[in-house]
This record gives C-alpha cells, sequence and structure tokens, in this order.
C-alpha cells in the first residue's frame, strides 16, 4: 500500500503546496507540533514530487523533494559523513524491486541482511573522544546538524562513558518510550506548558530545548558506528570493515543501548523472503512496544556490500525503510461522553470526526479521566492527534492548540453520576459513582420507578440510594415486598411518606404490561416498543414464549433485533418470575393475544393469515402524531400516555409526520408539525375532537 498523493493541478496550488510542507516539515523537526499528520504530510510531499516531475523547469528552491529533513533542519556542526534518510518501500512487491535494482546496480546479490525496527524519534551523532561522549549532534539537513549537548546525560542508553576508551561517532535515534513521554507530559503541564502531540515531537522538542526548568529523560538507540578524524588507524579499519550486526555487538559491548534488548532485535537474514516474513513479525508486536516504531529498516549486513552499493544525495542505497501504516492521524473532537463502568467508573470518551487509521474507520477515542483532560488541556472542537495500533483502543494525545479558532469549548465535567444521578466520589484521578458496582442497580431501580414506566411516586433516585444502601433492595422485584417495618426504619421516613410510597407500589402492581416491560429495559425497546409488544402478545406468557420468529411480527422488529430481546427476556425470567409471584401485573388490558403460529398451526389453518393484532377500536390502522400542549380532558397526559391512548384505541403513535401519517392531533403551540400535517393534506385535530373521537377510552 503507497500514500496515494495529493493532487496538484496547477503552479500556484504547487507553490501552495511547497509552502504548506516547508511549514510543517519545520514544526515537525523542530519538535513543534506539525499542522499535519505523517500520512498527510507524505501525500503532499508525493504530490510535490508528482508535479514537479511533470514540470522540471518549474521546481521551487523550497521543495523538500530529494533532500534531508525535506530542507527544512539545518545546523552549523559538519557531519563527518553524511546523515541520510532513507528511501521508502510499502509493500513486499516493493522490497522486492528494491532487492533487485540494488543487485542489478552493484552486480551481485546481498549476501545477508539485517532486518531492525525503525525507530521513531530523531536522528543523532554521539562524538566519543577516548571514551567519553564530548558532543552531541541532531541531524539537521544531513552534512551539518545543531550542537545539542546540553542534553547528555539526559538519555538512557548513551553512556558519558564507554567501556573502553576508544574515539568513535556513535549514530542513533534518540526518542521517548511511552513511560517517558507520559512522565514529560505530567511534568510540562505542571510547570503550565502545552502537552506534546505525540512521543516524537516530545523528543524533538525536549533534545532542542536549552533553558528549561526540569529535566526529563529520553533514551538512545544505537543503529550505527563509524571512526572519527582522530580515531586510530587500526580501529577505523576495523570498523569500516565489520557487518552491521557486529558493529551493533560491539556497541553494545561499550555500554551503548542498541534494539538488542528489545521484543524487535535486529536479526540477520539471508534472503528476502526471510526479510518479509521478519517484517510481519514486527509489524505484529508493534501495539506492545513501550517505544513508537514506523517501520522496519532493512540494511546489507556485509561491509563489501554496502560499499558496491554506495549512497546517493538524499538517502544510502544499501538500506531501506519498510514502512508500516501510519497510528495516527489528526482528527477533530467533536463531544465528550461519560460512561459508567461496571464497577461505577466514570470514564470520559471522546466522539471524533471519523477518520482512518492503518484501514479502520475511528470514531471514539479513549481520555482516561477528568485530570488527564485538564492536564492536556483538551477543548470541544479541537483538532487532536489520535493514536491507534493494532487493537488497543484509539487515544488521544493532545491538541493542536495552534489550529484553534476559538471556537472551541470547555469539555463539561458532569456534577452527579450520568447514570444514576448519585454523588461522585473524585478522590482519585479516576471518578467513580459514589453507588460503586450498585450504580446500575440505582439507575435501573429509579428508571423503573419513572413516571412513562411503572410511575412509582415518592420513589425518585435520592430514595432508591437510600433502599439498596440500607441492603433492603437488591433487584426491581424487592420493591414490590417492602413491608411497612422495613421503611419506617429509614431516615427522612415517617408515616406519611411510608403509607404513600406502600400506595404507590400497590398501584404500580396494576399497570399494563405494557409499563412494567417497560420498566425491565430491554435493550432496544423504549416506550413505545414495549408497548407494541405488549399489545401484541397481550400477556407475558405469550411473550416469553415468543421465538425471534415470532417476536419479528410485532411491527418495527426486524431479524436483528428479535433475538437479541428474545435472549434478554430469557434471561430475566428469573426476575419477571419474581415480579409475578410479587403480584405485578402481566397482562395488557384489551389486548387479543396472537393466534397460535409456526409450522404446526400454518398446517391446521391451512396457511390462513394472520389477523392483524390491535386492529380494533376507534382508530384501527391509523397512524397518528400528536403535538402542541393538549387541552380539555387530555390536559393532564403526558405525550406518552397520549401515545398508549393512541395505541389502545388501535392505532399507531407516531412522533413525526410523514405521508403515511392519517391523523395528526395538534393542540395548542403546535408548530412544525401541524404546518407539514397541512402541507401534507393530512387529517388534523384539535385535542377536543381527539378526545371525542376517542371517548369510549377515557375514564
Ligand atoms: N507531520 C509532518 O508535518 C512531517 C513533516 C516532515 C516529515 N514527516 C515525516 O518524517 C518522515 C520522513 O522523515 P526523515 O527523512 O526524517 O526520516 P525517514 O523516515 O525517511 O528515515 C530516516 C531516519 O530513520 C531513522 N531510523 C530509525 N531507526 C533506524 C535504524 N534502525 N537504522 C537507521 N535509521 C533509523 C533515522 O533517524 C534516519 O534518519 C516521514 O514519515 C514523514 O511523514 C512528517
Ligand atoms: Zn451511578
Amino acid at each position: 500500500m503507497t500514500t496515494p498523493a495529493s493532487v496538484i493541478v496547477d503552479s500556484a496550488a504547487y507553490a501552495q503546496a511547497v509552502e504548506d510542507a516547508a511549514r510543517a516539515a519545520a514544526a515537525y523537526y523542530a519538535g513543534g507540533s506539525s499542522p499535519l499528520d505523517d500520512a498527510t504530510y507524505d501525500r503532499l510531499a508525493r504530490g510535490i514530487a508528482a508535479w514537479e516531475a511533470e514540470h522540471p523547469d518549474e521546481v521551487l528552491p523550497d521543495s523538500p523533494t530529494g533532500k534531508v529533513a525535506g530542507g527544512a533542519a539545518e545546523g552549523d556542526v559538519p557531519h563527518t559523513v553524511p546523515m541520510l534518510s532513507l528511501d521508502n518501500v510499502f509493500s513486499p512487491e516493493e522490497f522486492l524491486a528494491w532487492t533487485v535494482s540494488l543487485a542489478r546496480r552493484t552486480g551481485r546479490e546481498v549476501d545477508r541482511f539485517v532486518v531492525g525496527p525503525k525507530l521513531d524519534g530523531l536522528a543523532v551523532a554521539a562524538r566519543y573522544r577516548a571514551g567519553r561522549l564530548t558532543r552531541l549532534i541532531t541531524r539537521g539537513d544531513g552534512t551539518a546538524g545543531e550542537d545539542v549537548s546540553h542534553a547528555i546525560g539526559t538519555v538512557e542508553g548513551l553512556p558519558e562513558t564507554l567501556a573502553e576508551p576508544v574515539t568513535v561517532e556513535m549514530r542513533g535515534e534518540i526518542l521517548m518510550t511511552t513511560a517517558q513521554f507520559e512522565h514529560a507530559n505530567e511534568v510540562r503541564t505542571g510547570h503550565g506548558g502545552q502537552p506534546f502531540a505525540n512521543p516524537r515531537n516530545a523528543a524533538a522538542g525536549t533534545l532542542r530545548a536549552r533553558e528549561r526548568a526540569y529535566t526529563v529523560p529520553m533514551t538512545f538507540f544505537g543503529y550505527g558506528m563509524l571512526p572519527l578524524p582522530e580515531t586510530d588507524a587500526v580501529l577505523a579499519g576495523r570498523l569500516d570493515d565489520l557487518a552491521q550486526s557486529d558493529l551493533m555487538s560491539m556497541a553494545a559491548g561499550l555500554g551503548v543501548h542498541t534494539s538488542a534488548g528489545t521484543a524487535v532485535p535486529d536479526v540477520v537474514v539471508t534472503t528476502p523472503e526471510q526479510v518479509v516474513a521478519r517484517v510481519r513479525e514486527t509489524a505484529a508486536l508493534r501495539a506492545e512496544l513501550p517505544f513508537g516504531i514506523d517501520g522496519i529498516v532493512v540494511k546489507a549486513d556485509l561491509a563489501a556490500d554496502r560499499r558496491a552499493a554506495g549512497s546517493g544525495s538524499r538517502a544510502p542505497r544499501w538500506a531501506v525503510a519498510y514502512k508500516l501504516p501510519a497510528v495516527e492521524r489528526i482528527t477533530r473532537l467533536l463531544e465528550v461522553e461519560w460512561n459508567v463502568g461496571r464497577t461505577g467508573v466514570i470514564a470520559p470518551r471522546g466522539v471524533l470526526e471519523p477518520v482512518v487509521i492503518d484501514g479502520s474507520t475511528i470514531t471514539y477515542a479513549t481520555l482516561h479521566n477528568p485530570a488527564d483532560i485538564t492536564r492536556r488541556g483538551l477543548r470541544l472542537g479541537d483538532h487532536v492527534m489520535v493514536h491507534r495500533a493494532g487493537d488497543v483502543i484509539p487515544r488521544i494525545e493532545a491538541p493542536v492548540a495552534h489550529l484553534r479558532t476559538g471556537d472551541e469549548r470547555p469539555i463539561a465535567f458532569p456534577a452527579v453520576c450520568p447514570r444514576c444521578g448519585s454523588d461522585i466520589d473524585t478522590s482519585q484521578e479516576r471518578w467513580r459513582c459514589a453507588q460503586g458496582r450498585n450504580c446500575h442497580l440505582v439507575a435501573s431501580l429509579a428508571y423503573a420507578a419513572g413516571r412513562d414506566q411503572l410511575d412509582i411516586e415518592g420513589l425518585g433516585a435520592t430514595r432508591v440510594v437510600q433502599l439498596v444502601e440500607a441492603g433492603l433492595v437488591a433487584d426491581l422485584a424487592d420493591l414490590f415486598t417492602l413491608g411497612r417495618e422495613q421503611l419506617l426504619g429509614l431516615d427522612r421516613m415517617g408515616q406519611t411518606s411510608t403509607d404513600n410510597l406502600l400506595a404507590a407500589l400497590a398501584a404500580a402492581k396494576e399497570q399494563p404490561l405494557s409499563r412494567v416491560l417497560c420498566a425491565l429495559g430491554v435493550r432496544g425497546t423504549g416506550r413505545s416498543m414495549s408497548r407494541r409488544i405488549a399489545r401484541h402478545f397481550a400477556t407475558m406468557a405469550h411473550i416469553r414464549a415468543a421465538d425471534a420468529g415470532a417476536m419479528q411480527q410485532v411491527e418495527g422488529i426486524g431479524p436483528e433485533k428479535a433475538p437479541s430481546i428474545v435472549a434478554e427476556i430469557a434471561e430475566l425470567a428469573p426476575l419477571i418470575d419474581k415480579l409475578a409471584a410479587a403480584g405485578v401485573g402481566m397482562t395488557e388490558p384489551g389486548a387479543t393475544p396472537p393466534p397460535v403460529t409456526g409450522a404446526d398451526a400454518e398446517e391446521e389453518d391451512g396457511g390462513r393469515p394472520l389477523a392483524a393484532p390491535g386492529a380494533a377500536g376507534p382508530l384501527a390502522g391509523m397512524r397518528v402524531v400528536v403535538t402542541g400542549a393538549m387541552t380539555g380532558s387530555l390536559e393532564k397526559l403526558s405525550r406518552n400516555e397520549m401515545n398508549e391512548l393512541v395505541e389502545r384505541a388501535g392505532g399507531h403513535s407516531s412522533s413525526s409526520v410523514s405521508r403515511k401519517t392519517t391523523l395528526v392531533v395538534a393542540g395548542e403551540g403546535a408548530g412544525s408539525k401541524r404546518a407539514k400535517a397541512e402541507q401534507l393534506g393530512i387529517r388534523l385535530a384539535t385535542p377536543e375532537e381527539f378526545a371525542a373521537l376517542v371517548a369510549g377510552l377515557l375514564d
């Protein structure tokens, strides 16, 4: 898979692209955050190169094409041997083609390859004189780099003295491990700074910063060693002749950190097929590595092969980077959702503008906890760097602060548990519902007691919490066996409130099946779906006997929903039994059970079409929408109760007006729905007219 190129259509677009690329690369190499993610930058760079190939006379001097670091970095300390970039391949085919063209150029096959991780940091040259680290230099433009010796002593794996007093230059990558990155961001934001977008960025920024009130550690991985002009001739000769793999063993022996101790050490193989196999192994390990890699580097191992291949001005010909798909993209943070886990942990989750990372569309990313959001300084609407590797949950790293428009909004933290409404324990970084594991129970009981379900007056969230905490209620059915004495024993429960609650519970037992079903909170069945199921089956026994096929006979339940509803009802069997035993109603007044269906039944009645359920009543076959404020005898009815009334009268209630709608009950203040009904020529009724229509069903 090659990164597609941006398409550049004319000179003006080309000039703009060059400017954008130069600005991005300057930020990227300086450790500021680039406005582009790597995939976007690479697409732009390829577009630029493609346009230049067609218009060689119009190439601008600032073009990144063919330059180390895209021409965006520089320095004033000359390198003894240029520090180059690497050419890229993206597939086994491209890699094989690379080996073939290399063999053609050198007139020989490469004998041995060394295959290792392409570490995602920045290249440095570390000069050791008589075994002491004297100078640290960045890659810069490849011929000269920047002196960053001030960082000596803060880079793990890059010792200040070697095991032997040799004069050599170590080359390698400086990066931050994931743990170092997290630490660095904590320290940095603790000092009032903006968090870094990702570990690479953090390493680049940290390495170049000269004066800072704090130091944060980084890690070095050596991948090259060469003589300096002062190196004695014997050693210089040896270094020039050693295989890459032997050089690295020697570096490790001198005390320098290399990939050797990691899960993806450099390995020596002899065939291109073995290289490809190793690439696959490394890619599979990527997500679990404690440091970032953006590919695999393949090098000719033997000095003779390297000499024969030589180098171009931008990259050596004896090595190539097998790139892995980018794991980071920049997208926007649209919302933050707060989800309560099984143990009551309240975790924020970012809703993203969908973005494709490594072939999957990502719409959510974890945000850890509120403190983390504060630390990262995130706001809604921010552009954020999103990281996703393998099956690991995508995470938001940091806002790309300079892309802010001023329209970003602060992220609101919940004041009470978003599920059950209880207090939140904020004493730890991970917030928890004060109800802990009982949160779910409190939430489901409060829901069941709600006005549109069992309508148990006096049983709000606070009272539910009290009952649960006192250990009196462990499920919905326990409510109906509560005794007077038990209730009186609770705080703030006097005679009157106890009597009222007991009366409300007794009344709840008389609720129709539709409300009991709704109170059970079966996933995918809200108020209107519960009503349809209850009217269709008429009794709980019929609902429980229904298989997925029978469940699909209910309007609005398709082949996807039916099995999960059936399964959940089966799961709820013990609770339903307990409710029935406590005297809770299990029938829907006015509904008749469907005739027996299934193979047997069909034979018996010769395939006769089933009678449409609930087809009787003044509104039989009608689709009714209720809108505006109800008045007169309907004044006290909630919207849910109105819908119930419509369905008891044999109609079908709906919340939006369409061509299928047959009647719109428009009360005071009815707006757009009324207008739409008029426009479509649908019959309108005032609340009074409607009340007359269903008079027989009103108390
Ligand atoms: N987001 C942006 O705005 C932006 C801008 C510029 C460049 N970039 C990214 O930078 C990359 C190209 O940059 P580049 O030319 O600096 O590097 P490169 O990816 O072409 O590879 C060369 C570098 O690989 C490194 N490397 C890691 N492990 C190595 C190993 N085992 N052996 C040898 N070298 C190893 C060295 O630092 C070396 O300099 C692209 O991925 C591009 O997307 C991004
Ligand atoms: Zn809760």
